[in-house]
């Protein structure tokens, strides 16, 4: 899907069946050099690298069939949609308001026109909603992003925060448009930070209702998608005060969520008390109307509180099943991992897009070659295959690893088993933070790899980067997400010792643990046949070994630290090491997935590519920090030589 429209310099001239067939062609003499390329096309044979390596004969369609799997019917609906609307696609060339406006009349095509309805998947098939966020993603991210903002933020909020009464009040606005919305978090002062939020909302017994107020400036919403332009609604997350049975004081019950109508139902005038600023230009995601909202004693009824964590009645009595503060927000937070999800899943996507583009290219694409011979295909380069082809297979790794989040989240939506919510947590903390993390990087040497063609906005490296590169920080910070998942990983490091259970994706570190504590073996250490190196046994024990080694430190490091430094000082003196301990632990459990997933392939041809790319994966990651490894002889020398060169 191209929906950028400009001529494009790499492929300027051509058709695009030619281009596609020279693509086909190509890519198939990579697999298979014993074709004979068609005379009707311009191509150079001198294919280097290829002839030296084994050769498959893959099956294009089922491979793709089980990579979509049963989402492929409505992302292509999706497609077909915006392909039929030249009308509806994003010129390279646009204005911030008239990209806003274009975002908001691609949002209204896609659920009034083409009646592809998100928010009836968000609560009962997730899968399918997130199918559909990385499809409209691809034809423009600020539309991914907008509908994100929609369905998953405002909506999300309403029917995961709020109970019967809210889902029946706006679920059907929310669905149809009607009710556009924002999820007003952030403050100016308070990003990361949700509990020092300062907004608050003060009962009026008298009057049964809230009050909203901005006490000072830093307490000002800040960058709240929909709100510079297009939102009626805000969910507002404010401090819940309350009056004093005595009257003379008031209690703090921590942050709440509130519905706050900002914008008049008619007229859309910014409704009285309510202040609205635009946040301006952004790096990307133009398409998205990020806003600044103050409130001036806005008053909303006390209906409006989104009460299924925490409730106040008529009296000003607040209610709770659970027992604290800590308890209210924790379950709070834990209700809207969704959008946590949505991204992780929605940045593997943007790394399909940007590893093709700069793959395909990279076939075409000719330079250099033998004296008195043709030009070579860059891809036959050594250098770039280094960049791309672990890049490819790290594609693949992620998205079995975000396909498996999502089929955890959708189960956690069903069941809400508590074990399981704490495992979708920490899960989808470690995903997004380590895939957007990846694929910021991989979006730059892909541009580079594709050299200055890559640099023309048309050939999309530009826009993708800059409308990814917030996927780092929003919905959770990066380096705050990780620290989550160190946090967890430590938690259940200590239930372990005290004879607590381990949740599915956890379990390994029973066993590993007790790996761990004995000595690396130091023949397997030499080991470096082809069979053994490529063996998943061999991957992922190496792989899970790193992490337990890691984490076993990382804890006595912190014990250690905090009879000096207290427990914030031991943390932070700890903090790379536990940044360190979560990626490996994430990569242990994509790596999980991706071995299980070529288990699973039933087609034998699709199965041997993907075990192919596994084992780039894998050797790959176990090359990069092959200094962990050989420090601990965990692999010798002649074993990690191999390494590289497999
Ligand atoms: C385009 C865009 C759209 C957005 N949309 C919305 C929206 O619709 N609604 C909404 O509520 N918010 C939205 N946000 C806000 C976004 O969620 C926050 O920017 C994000 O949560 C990070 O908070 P912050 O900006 O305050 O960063 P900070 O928390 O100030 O972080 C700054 C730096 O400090 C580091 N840091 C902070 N704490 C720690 C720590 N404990 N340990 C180590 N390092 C630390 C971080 O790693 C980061 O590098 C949006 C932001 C942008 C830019």
């Amino acid at each position: 899907m191209e929906s950028r429209r400009e001529k494009n310099p790499m492929t300027e001239g051509e058709s695009d069946g030619l281009i596609a067939a020279r693509r086909i062609q190509r890519l198939s003499l990579h697999l298979s050099p014993s074709l004979t390329p068609s005379p009707s096309l311009p191509l150079v044979q001198t294919e280097t690298c290829s002839a030296r390596s084994k050769k498959l004969d893959v099956n294009g369609e089922a491979l793709p069939l089980y990579m979509r799997g049963k989402h492929i019917d409505i992302q292509e609906k999706i497609f077909d949609f915006f392909n039929s609307r030249p009308d509806l696609q994003t010129p390279i060339e646009i204005s911030k308001d008239d990209h806003r406006e274009l975002c908001m009349n691609q949002l209204i095509g896609l659920v009034r026109e083409a009646g592809v309805r998100p928010f009836r998947y968000v609560a009962d098939d997730p899968e399918k909603y997130f199918a559909i966020m990385e499809a409209v993603g691809s034809v423009d991210m600020s539309l991914g992003i907008k509908m994100g903002v929609q369905y998953s933020l405002w909506g999300g909020s309403v029917i995961n925060l709020g109970t019967k009464k809210h889902r029946d009040k706006y679920f059907d606005g929310i669905d149809n448009l009607d009710y556009t919305g924002c999820f007003a978090m952030t403050e100016l002062h308070h990003g990361s930070n949700v509990q020092g939020l300062q907004t608050t909302a003060t009962f009026d017994p008298l009057k049964d209702e809230f009050v909203i107020d901005t006490p000072n400036d830093g307490a000002i919403k800040w960058w709240i998608g929909n709100a510079a332009v297009h939102g009626k609604f805000a969910t507002v997350f404010a401090r819940l005060i309350l009056p004093t049975h005595d009257s003379k004081g008031v209690s703090d019950m921590g942050v709440h969520a509130f519905i706050v109508p900002i914008r008049d139902m008619k007229t859309h005038q910014t409704l009285p008390g309510v202040e609205i600023q635009d946040c301006g230009h952004k790096v990307g995601l133009s398409g998205v109307d990020n806003g600044a909202l103050r409130f001036r004693s806005v008053r909303i009824p006390r209906d409006n509180l989104l009460n299924r964590f925490g409730d106040v009645s008529r009296d000003g009595t607040y209610t709770s099943s659970l027992p604290t503060i800590n308890k209210r927000f924790g379950a709070t937070l834990g209700e809207l991992v969704g959008g946590r999800v949505g991204l992780a899943y929605a940045s593997v996507g943007v790394l399909k897009i940007s590893a093709t583009i700069a793959i395909r290219y990279s076939l075409l694409r000719q330079q250099f070659g033998p004296p008195k011979q043709p030009e070579v295909s860059i891809l036959d380069y050594q250098s770039q295959q280094h960049k791309l082809m672990p890049m490819l297979a790290s594609t693949y790794a992620y998205h079995f690893a975000t396909v498996y989040l999502v089929e955890k989240y959708s189960e956690m939506k069903k069941t809400h088993d508590e074990q399981l919510v704490a495992d979708v947590h920490a899960l989808s903390a470690g995903l997004k933070s380590y895939v957007t993390s990846y694929t910021a990087k991989a979006l730059s040497v892909c541009r580079e790899a594709c050299g200055g063609h890559g640099y023309a906005a048309v050939n999309r490296f530009g826009s993708l980067r800059n409308d990814h590169d917030i996927f780092q920080t929003f919905e959770g910070d990066n380096t705050v997400l990780l620290q989550q998942v160190a946090a967890d990983l430590l938690k259940r490091y200590k239930e372990k010792f005290q004879g607590g259970t381990l949740t599915v994706t956890w379990s390994y570190l029973r066993e590993s643990m007790n790996t761990y504590l004995s000595q690396p073996n130091p023949v397997t250490a030499r080991w470096e046949g082809e069979d053994h190196l490529r063996d998943p046994k061999f991957q992922l024990d190496a792989f899970r070994y790193r992490t337990s080694r890691l984490l076993q430190n990382v804890a006595a490091r912190l014990q250690k630290h905090s009879k000096t430094l207290g427990g914030f000082g031991a943390w932070n003196r700890c903090l790379n090491h536990l940044l360190t301990l979560a990626e490996s632990h994430i990569e242990t459990v994509i790596l999980a997935k991706f071995i299980e997933a070529v288990k699973n392939c039933p087609d034998p041809s699709a199965k041997a590519a993907l075990k192919l790319a596994c084992d780039l994966y894998a050797l790959d990651r176990i090359w990069k920090d092959i200094g962990t490894y050989r420090n601990v002889d965990y692999v010798a020398p002649n074993k990690a030589k191999v390494c590289f060169l497999v």
